[in-house]
């Protein structure tokens, strides 16, 4: 029978594994402590000298990323209809600045519902900029106006998808036939890869009743900006080539950020729109202002993030959602995503049984029938 070794040559045998694994756990808990501080981490977004366009860029988010974004050494290009706002954003920035001497500001007035408008925006980009397309495209126009689906007129339903599907959609359009337009080898540049971001909300990944104007338009901009993350690899791909073929002047990549409240004139405008039913089932949410928000994204954007939230419960709705999109990190995510589905099990008859019980207690919102075809004012006051 083998003698079984002593308990003191037990201990000498283990001291150098023991102390190889203290070494190993050492190593990986300072590289997972770095990585989340960004130690060794390439900035994906870098913006000083670059050219961004920033549509809505005249109040609540809008504003916040152009001033941050002037603050960081871009030059910045604004565009919404009202000039005043767009002025005196401009005026924002140019105090904002991190080098005034050399930073540039611009503004165009557009309605960006319309197709041919979001072109001639493009157009005066690239004169104002030499005759080079924008660096960065960031898509913020856009309003809700909420209410239950048969309560409101279906032509502000229709202008919902205006506002906030098609000024999204246009913008990508004009801006992606700027910068997918092939360029033969002899005028190939280095350029530095470009950036189109989507601004959509958390409703595009969780139903709240009383968004149904609104929600249906964000969801299409998540599904265009997946297509469309997928479409331009085709785009990248020929870029690799562009010593050999024409190719697009730069690599693209597409982003979209899903924000939960935001504390703007926009939102003070709907909360005044908003059923009491609505602004219970959105408890949870705890508004961000502009700025939180506008910092929180550039962030996530330098760390090459795709699917971009701002706070917990925005990451958790995202978790349930995430369906067939890029994923950021695929552990991280894979395992939000699980969690989140578990999460969701209570969320979704939580939702519809408040709902019930609503109707119970308070009866139909409509008792005086419903309003007529007649479309309201639905732009937030300047
Ligand atoms: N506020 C919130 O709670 C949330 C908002 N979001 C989304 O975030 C984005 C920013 O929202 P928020 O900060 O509230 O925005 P604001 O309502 O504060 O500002 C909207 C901006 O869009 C411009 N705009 C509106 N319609 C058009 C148009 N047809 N053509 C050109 N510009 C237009 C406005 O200027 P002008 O009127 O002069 O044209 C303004 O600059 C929007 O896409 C919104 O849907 C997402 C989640 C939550
Ligand atoms: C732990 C996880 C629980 C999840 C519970 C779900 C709660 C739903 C909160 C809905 C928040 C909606 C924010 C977007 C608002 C928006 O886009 C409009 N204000 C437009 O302007």
């Amino acid at each position: 029978m083998p003698q079984l070794p002593s308990l003191s040559s037990l201990y000498e045998l283990s001291t150098p594994t023991l102390g190889i694994s203290v070494f190993v756990c050492t190593v990986i808990i300072a590289y997972t402590i770095a990585k989340m501080f960004g130690f060794g981490r390439k900035n994906e977004f870098p913006v000083e000298g670059r050219v961004v366009v920033i549509t809505g860029g005249s109040d609540g988010m809008g504003r916040a990323v152009a001033t941050n974004l002037a603050g960081r050494g871009a030059h910045v290009v604004v565009v919404a209809r009202t000039v005043s706002k767009l002025q005196s954003t401009v005026e924002d920035m140019r105090r904002a600045a991190m080098n005034s001497l050399k930073q540039r500001f611009f503004y165009i007035s557009a309605d960006l519902t319309d197709p041919a408008e979001c072109d001639r925006v493009i157009a005066e980009v690239t004169g104002w900029n030499y005759g080079a397309g924008p660096d960065i495209v960031w898509c913020c126009a856009g309003f809700c106006h909420p209410g239950f689906f048969t309560e409101v007129p279906i032509s502000v339903q229709r202008q919902q998808m205006d506002t906030v599907y098609w000024t999204a959609a246009n913008t990508a359009h004009s801006t992606l036939r700027n910068w997918l337009a092939p360029v033969p080898p002899s005028a190939q540049m280095q350029n530095p890869r470009r950036h189109l971001i989507f601004t959509c909300s958390t409703l595009a990944f969780t139903p709240i009743a009383g968004y149904g104007p609104y929600s249906p338009a964000k969801a299409a901009i998540r599904s265009l900006s997946d297509t469309l993350s997928q479409e331009i690899e085709m785009y990248n791909g020929a870029f690799t080539q562009r010593h050999r073929n024409s190719a697009p002047a730069a690599d693209v990549k597409i982003h979209t950020i899903f924000p939960m409240g935001i504390l703007s004139g926009g939102f003070d405008n709907e909360q005044k729109l908003k059923p009491e039913l609505t602004k219970m089932l959105e408890e949870a949410d705890k508004p961000q202002t502009p700025e939180e928000v506008a910092q929180i994204s550039l962030a996530a954007l330098e760390r090459g993030e795709y699917l971009i939230t701002t706070m917990f419960v925005g990451n958790v709705m995202k978790g349930t959602a995430l369906g067939p999109s890029p994923r950021n990190a695929p552990i991280g995510d894979t395992i939000l995503s699980w969690l989140s589905n578990l999460v969701f099990l209570q969320v979704i008859p939580d939702l519809r049984n408040k709902a019930f019980n609503w109707g119970k207690t308070n009866g139909l919102p409509n008792a005086g029938g419903f309003e007529d075809e007649t479309p309201e004012a639905t732009t937030p006051p300047s």
